[in-house]
């Protein structure tokens, strides 16, 4: 369960003052009669989702990690960013046990897909091409191209080397797929992009990567209940909802989420397409932007400190790191840092948290909200997963806007087609 703290945040209003409304929002959405209702899948998946799609999504992973060496994930959006978010965060940068994961299908960038398909040449490889409309041009783009480096490479077998997660019945990939004899998985149809991680979205990429699904799933499932309560007092994603609203009748109108680990840069960029897609609308929300510390101490750290007060911090602490480090003894000492000989290089990066905590709070007058995960497992993704969908909903619904679709995210679309010459 994430743990939250608003003591730094220096909140002007009492959270609890909100309660009455949160309740008729909360109910709204849990009757389904809230804006966006055809979109809240989300909040009972744990409890309806298909499990004979479960039990083949486990198969096709083990396929996966028996035949390739490499899983290409392409897609973009929600269908990129929570796979990559769980991978990361879990595994690490670098793993060394697991299938390599490459991202394609999120770039218009030429360079990047020509030196994707230099590195991946030789290797053996299998495509899992993700598209809930099925139509997004950067991942149309990507998977034509693997689709024929598939072919020449392996023949027929390219169709069983292919796996397309999208929508049950429509879209060009999902009679692409049928046509080709792909294994297919669906993305529900009342559950968006930015919310589809906890899908065959992310749970086939996740599973072939080496999570544990059943893991991330139970820690779903708990969220559900620890963030199921409209008490205030008993829900600490409402209660960090309200705390940003707070936040920003007081006038902040940047969300600066901060981590302190380097594999979770990828949650911070899933989180902004979450609150940002589903806030950013009416000329209202809060600007998700992200830094991991300390890190971004040495970059943005100035900032945050001296310059214009428009933000609010929320740091994601993680109570154990999935590994920890001693610091060795050095006889000579040439370095100085003999102080630190002996001591675990995780306390040294919570005393960073705690000593840029108080340099932001007292000295620089930055609110911090600060979340507190227990680890880094599988169960505490799908765990924080819940928490920030039930956040997000409640506070765009708060502000009176659909937390669940993203028009405005067309209009760029509409010039670019134009432009590219597509009828
Ligand atoms: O899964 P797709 O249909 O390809 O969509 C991928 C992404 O593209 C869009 O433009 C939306 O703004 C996102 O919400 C979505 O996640």
């Amino acid at each position: 369960m994430i743990k939250l703290d608003l003591n730094h945040a220096f909140l002007k209003e009492n959270v609890k003052d909100y309660q009455e409304e949160v309740c008729r929002i909360d109910e709204s959405l849990v009757q389904g009669t809230c804006k966006g209702n055809d979109f809240i899948g989300w909040l009972t998946w744990p409890q309806d989702y298909d499990r004979e799609e479960y039990a083949r999504i486990k198969a096709c992973a083990k396929r996966i990690q028996d035949m390739a060496d490499v899983l290409i994930v392409c897609g973009i959006g929600g269908s990129y960013l929570g796979p990559r978010a769980g991978i990361e965060m879990v595994n690490g940068l670098y793993p060394t046990k697991q299938i390599e994961v490459i991202y394609m299908g999120n770039t218009f960038s030429s360079t990047y897909i020509a030196q994707v398909m230099d590195y991946i040449k030789d290797k053996s490889v299998v495509v899992n091409v993700i598209s809930k409309s099925g139509t997004t041009t950067e991942t149309a783009i990507a998977f034509r191209i693997l689709k024929q480096f598939m072919e020449k490479k392996y023949g027929a077998e390219a169709s069983s080397r292919i796996i397309a997660t999208t929508d049950k019945a429509r879209g060009t990939l999902k009679t692409l797929a049928d046509k080709e004899g792909y294994e297919t998985f669906v993305i529900p149809d009342n559950i968006g992009g930015r919310f589809s991680v906890i899908t065959p979205v992310g749970l086939l990429p996740m599973a072939a990567a080496g999570l544990d699904i059943d893991a991330f799933m139970k820690g779903l499932s708990d969220g559900s209940g620890e963030y199921g309560d409209a008490d205030l007092d008993k829900n600490p994603a409402y209660r960090y909802a309200v705390a940003r609203r707070i936040l920003q009748h007081q006038g902040y109108d940047v969300e600066l989420f901060v981590e302190y680990e380097p594999q979770m840069q990828m949650v911070a960029e899933w989180w902004k397409q979450l609150f940002g897609e589903s806030e950013g609308k009416d000329e209202l929300g809060i600007l998700p932007d992200s830094a991991c510390f300390s890190t971004d101490l040495h970059s943005l750290g100035q900032f945050v400190q001296d310059g214009k007060k428009v933000l609010f911090e929320t740091n994601l602490y993680v109570d154990q790191p999935a590994i920890d480090v001693l610091f060795p003894n050095d006889d000579k000492n040439e370095d100085g840092m003999n102080y630190l000989a002996g001591k675990s290089i995780d306390w040294a990066n919570k005393m960073a948290a705690k000593g840029t905590l108080m340099a932001h709070e007292e000295t620089g007058g930055v609110p911090n909200i600060i979340l507190t995960m227990p680890g880094m497992s599988a169960y505490d993704f799908g765990n924080m997963c819940m928490f920030f969908f039930k956040a997000i909903a409640l506070t765009t619904l708060m502000n009176g806007s659909n937390p669940f679709n993203q028009p405005g995210v067309e209009v760029y679309k509409k010039n670019m087609f134009k432009l590219l010459g597509k009828e």
